[in-house]
């Protein structure tokens, strides 16, 4: 689904990904994961062509994206959930799932099946997003993604500062969604709450993977998670 090749990039003279790679495979769900600063940001925002790559290759569906623009990568089919909810504040629920929105298939996201799927933003379609609570914009977050009818759906740092309750919502969706088939790459740093979920974790530092494993073989490594993410 998603392949990333000795990816290199960085902010005018300081280089942030140094030789980042590894893979997305049909119907999995992926981490990222590491300390803070480390470039996973940096990754997904060179993945959808934000930031540039001055090295290396992505590429969706067998076919490089690296050079193409934000717009066109979006439209090959990758939705994000951004850092920090970025909902549209003054249009209303129903307004940002459409602003973004983009036909499926058959078995397509329709604004219905968005609303089946979180029967809380059906209720509040009218309303303001920016009246939402933290929770309440970050399942609009993952709607309006989903309504763009992605191959593959990132998520960077979706549940940051939810109460627990609520970041228990956005797991128990995103399980869903892996049922359902979808492809997700994921940045987080709950880790008890992804095991559940990920399929394979990468362990990003200073800019690459530096070990890659499933949740089992990382939890099963105390001296790793003290290494690379500080627990
Ligand atoms: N727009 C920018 N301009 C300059 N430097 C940046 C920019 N964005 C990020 N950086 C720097 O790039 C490095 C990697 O940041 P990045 O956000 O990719 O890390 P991260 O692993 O996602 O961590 P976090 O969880 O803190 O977001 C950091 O040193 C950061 O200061």
């Amino acid at each position: 689904m998603l392949k990333v090749t000795g990816l290199e990039a960085g902010y005018g003279v300081s280089q942030v990904l140094f030789g980042m790679g590894f893979e997305v495979p049909r119907g999995s769900v992926t981490s990222l994961i590491g300390r803070n600063g480390m470039g996973k940001t940096t990754t997904i925002h060179t993945i959808l062509g934000m930031v540039r790559a001055r090295g290396g290759d992505i590429q969706l569906e067998g076919e490089s994206i690296t050079a193409l623009q934000p717009n066109t990568i979006a439209r090959r089919g990758i939705g994000l959930v951004p850092e920090g909810r970025r909902v549209f504040p003054s249009l209303t629920v129903e307004e940002n799932l459409v602003a973004t929105s983009r036909p499926g298939g058959a078995d397509g996201w329709s604004l219905e099946r968005i609303y089946d799927l979180f029967p809380r933003l059906k209720e509040r379609r009218g309303q303001f997003a920016a009246t939402l609570s933290g929770g309440e914009q970050q399942m609009l977050a993952v709607g309006r993604a989903l309504l763009t009818n992605p191959a593959l759906l990132i998520l960077d740092e979706a549940t940051e500062g939810l109460a627990p309750v609520i970041r228990a919502d956005i797991w128990a969706t995103l399980r869903r969604l892996k049922e359902l088939g979808q492809s997700i790459l994921v940045v987080d740093k709950n880790l008890k709450e992804m095991a559940p979920l990920v399929d394979r974790h990468h362990i990003v530092e200073k800019g690459r993977v530096v070990w890659q494993g499933s949740p089992q073989e990382l939890a099963a490594n105390e001296d790793l998670a003290h290494r690379y993410l500080g627990v």
